[in-house]
């Protein structure tokens, strides 16, 4: 497993090497050694979560307030296009939008560190998604910033199908760049 920088500090692209036969194919989804060399403690995960989406699903965009969490994201099946927006209020790329292409072709996965915020779109029809957190779940600490925010702009690649009822009540970025002292 390799991994690389990517252009917002602490944002992390992890790429392993698949094993495909004619069974099908053998991949390794964590190797701590892996994550420390990238400076990150792959034992602090305490929460591994999976969701699945359908084609055009669109979850997002969420933070965590509080101390935030950090999240390792891999897509088990299908493709994802995975977002995420650096909103670290000290953060010297703080606004900045990044996606990637997550899919279980390549495997590969994304770290994200605490203080972003993050979403993706299901583009295959049934398609799971597996994240590991530094965190557990803590609702009351839910921050989430509308999907179709007009300043964050994000380009999704499909059409989108079902939003839940949270992601639709999503607050504006400009008014969570306020709330950090950002606006
Ligand atoms: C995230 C989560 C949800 N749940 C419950 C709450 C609710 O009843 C149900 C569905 O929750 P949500 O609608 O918030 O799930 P979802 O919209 O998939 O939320 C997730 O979206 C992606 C983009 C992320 O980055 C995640 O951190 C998380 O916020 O599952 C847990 O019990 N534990 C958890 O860790």
């Amino acid at each position: 497993m390799k991994f690389t920088e990517t252009d917002v500090p602490g944002l992390i692209v992890f790429e392993p090497t698949p094993h495909r036969d004619e069974r099908g194919y053998f991949t390794r989804t964590q190797d701590v050694s892996v994550l420390r060399e990238a400076g990150i403690d792959g034992t602090a995960f305490v929460q591994d979560n999976q969701s699945r989406s359908y084609q055009g699903v669109v979850r997002g965009m969420h933070g965590r307030g509080g101390g935030g969490e950090a999240k390792l994201v891999r897509c088990a099946h299908g493709a994802v296009l995975d977002v995420v927006v650096d909103a670290r209020a000290d953060s010297p790329t703080f606004g900045a939008v990044r996606s990637f292409v997550l899919d279980d072709q390549l495997h590969r996965q994304l770290y994200i560190p605490r203080g972003f915020l993050h979403g993706y779109q299901a583009i295959t029809s049934v398609t799971d998604v597996c994240y590991r957190m530094d965190a557990f779940y803590e609702p009351d600490e839910d921050i989430t910033v509308a999907w179709n925010d007009p300043d964050l702009a994000i380009e999704w690649p499909a059409p989108v199908t079902i939003v839940s009822a949270r992601d639709t009540a999503g607050s504006s970025w400009a008014s969570y760049r306020e709330s950090v002292g950002r606006g």
